[in-house]
């Protein structure tokens, strides 16, 4: 399926039938990814007395209960409700599913025993590009990526006038392929979190941040409609499945 976009006064033509899929499978495996010092999910078919979910088990369908962390197990958009005492939902916040985004791919830089993402590298990378939406892309990168025990491993990072960077050129969803913006070990601080969605003034309530994507190596950088989904969880975050579209 063709279509034609016009966005800020120009026109960008987009193939529907050619997704790049930049979010990662979920699976009640110890090969999933796991961040934040949880075991693997799980998903296991209900049991009462002699029925069963499992139609390999004799059931008469598959019905099985997921046990999972949408911060912890996989690709997943948050809201500013993740830092706040107040309550705010990523299903109530985010309402509109399509946005121009710029990938970049970046190598963080080491600062003593941290990997950090600098503003200067997202400026490098941004070229000046008036989008709403940014994807960045960490290196390395390859599929490894897609069963990463994330604890007590001190990720990259990114810093907090970088995350002020992307709020200043307007950029409203922030998406990544770490476990987390901010430093694993912060003692709360969660300055990149803060930054981005203005916390402290004027509080960004339809900006949000997708984290633990993954965006494979064949994927150039560059320009693409994004099609930002979530499942419509009331809560602070949401498994998602952001999806690319090159734009000619
Ligand atoms: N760095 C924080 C913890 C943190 O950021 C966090 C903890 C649990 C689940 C998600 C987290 N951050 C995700 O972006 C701290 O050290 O308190």
């Amino acid at each position: 399926m063709q279509t034609t976009i016009v966005y800020r006064g120009k026109t960008y033509h987009t193939d529907l039938d050619d997704p790049i899929d930049i979010s990662m499978p979920l699976r009640a495996s110890e090969d999933n990814p796991v961040a934040w010092y949880l075991g693997a999910p799980e998903i296991t078919p209900v049991k009462e007395g002699s029925w069963t979910g499992s139609v390999a088990e004799g059931g008469a369908t598959n019905f099985n209960t997921i046990v999972f962390n949408p911060h912890a197990h996989g690709t997943h958009t948050e809201c500013a409700g993740h830092i706040t005492r107040e309550f705010y939902s990523i299903n109530t916040v985010l309402k509109k599913f399509f946005f121009i985004a710029e990938l970049i791919s970046v190598s963080p830089v080491q600062k003593g025993e941290d990997q950090c993402i600098t503003r200067q590298q997202l400026e490098d990378g941004m070229e000046g590009k008036n989008v709403e939406a940014i994807v960045i892309r960490t290196l390395p990168n390859g599929p490894e990526k897609l069963r990463r025990k994330y604890s007590h491993t001190n990720p990259p990072y990114l810093e907090e006038d970088a995350a002020r960077y992307l709020r200043d050129i307007g950029i409203k969803h922030l998406l990544i392929d770490l476990p987390s913006v901010d430093k694993e070990k912060d003692d709360g601080r969660l300055l990149a979190h803060k930054a981005f969605w203005d916390i402290e003034h004027n509080i960004r309530l339809d900006a949000t941040i997708t984290e633990l994507i993954f965006v494979p190596d064949g994927v150039q950088n560059g320009t693409y409609l994004l099609n930002l989904q979530i499942a419509s969880f009331e809560n602070d975050a949401s498994p998602g499945k952001p999806v690319l579209y090159k734009l000619k």
